[in-house]
């Protein structure tokens, strides 16, 4: 596992964003998590953020510290592996302290929705990363979440490291709280924080640093191949190379990203996910048949794009 990073870390790789494996009474899977992990590390990926998908809002704390343990175990000496922290401000006490004595070089913290005011969250990530000592990336969903001056000031004071941005709005390239956001921190400490479609519109006009995703969970070669187009600025392929992710993410949008996701990693055959978390629940059976379909062609189409790269 890396333990020193720096911004350039955060555009060298696809941000991937698993889901976690448990067995049916809810204990670590940790043969599922190591082949999912070695799955996206043959892929390319080098960094691995476990977060929404993961379902970390709702793991016990009790158990954070196991968990770490068995994700650390799993992955590569160069890979990144970032823990999700919070998102309440009794998690993150409990975790900070957890944290203090690990060698993790930055973790993120889960957005916050209620109750909360912008200078509370505030008070609660300068106080997470006083009691750990492991600045933070700050994971945006919501417009003015914390306001980029105060956002800017984090950043000076090395409790931020960087930003996950993921406000929805109906124009992406229109969006005066990003661009505060990067005049106050730079663009290249921001990724765009919801999956590969909006990364297109989020790195080619915000020249946002890269992007985290889901999807790169069955296609990491070829989620990479997207960053590359990107980061070389080649909007034509990029947008082609974004189609063969659409299928699995219209699923996933219309019927719940993580849901959709865990249930898709485990259909696909790439790992069995098992059970999700309360409060979640697995994806509907009724549309078992669907996320299957997509799951297995995007994965088919990943392992065609890997052996032509092999032949090259
Ligand atoms: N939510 C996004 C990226 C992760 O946060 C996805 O799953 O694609």
């Amino acid at each position: 596992m890396l333990t020193t990073i720096d911004t350039s870390h955060l555009a060298r790789s696809v941000l991937a964003v698993p889901p976690f494996a448990l067995t049916g009474d809810f204990e670590i899977n940790r043969e599922a998590n190591a082949k999912l992990i070695r799955h996206l590390e043959a892929g390319g990926v080098s960094t691995l953020l476990y977060g929404g998908n993961a379902n970390v809002h709702n793991w016990p704390v009790s158990k954070f510290a196991a968990w770490l343990d068995s994700l650390e175990e799993a992955v590569a000496e160069d890979t990144w592996l970032i823990p999700s922290v919070g998102p309440d401000w009794g998690k993150l006490v409990d975790e900070a302290a957890i944290l203090k004595s690990r060698r993790y070089p930055v973790a993120m913290a889960l957005p916050m929705i209620a109750p909360q005011t912008p200078e509370g969250v505030v008070r609660g990530l300068q106080d997470f990363v006083d009691r750990s000592g492991v600045p933070l990336i700050v994971y945006i969903k919501t417009d003015q979440y914390v306001p980029a001056e105060a956002m800017g000031r984090l950043v000076e004071q090395g409790a931020v490291f960087g930003i996950k941005y993921a406000v929805p709005r109906a124009d992406l390239t229109q969006d005066s709280y990003l661009q505060e956001l990067i005049d106050a921190v730079g663009a290249e400490r921001i990724v765009s924080g919801f999956g590969e479609p909006p990364a297109l519109p989020h790195l080619t006009h915000f020249k946002l640093a890269g992007f985290t995703a889901g999807c790169v969970c069955i296609a990491p070669h070829l989620s990479m191949t997207f960053l590359h187009a990107l980061k070389r600025g080649d909007e034509a392929e990029a947008r082609r190379q974004l189609e063969v992710f659409m299928p699995l993410e219209a699923l996933r949008e219309r019927h719940n990203a993580i849901r959709v996701l865990h249930t898709a990693v485990s259909l696909s055959g790439v790992a069995d996910m098992g059970p999700i978390l309360p409060l979640l629940t697995e994806a509907d059976p009724a549309v078992h048949g669907d996320i299957r379909e997509a799951a297995r062609a995007l994965l088919a189409a990943e392992m065609t794009a890997r052996q032509k790269a092999a032949a090259a």
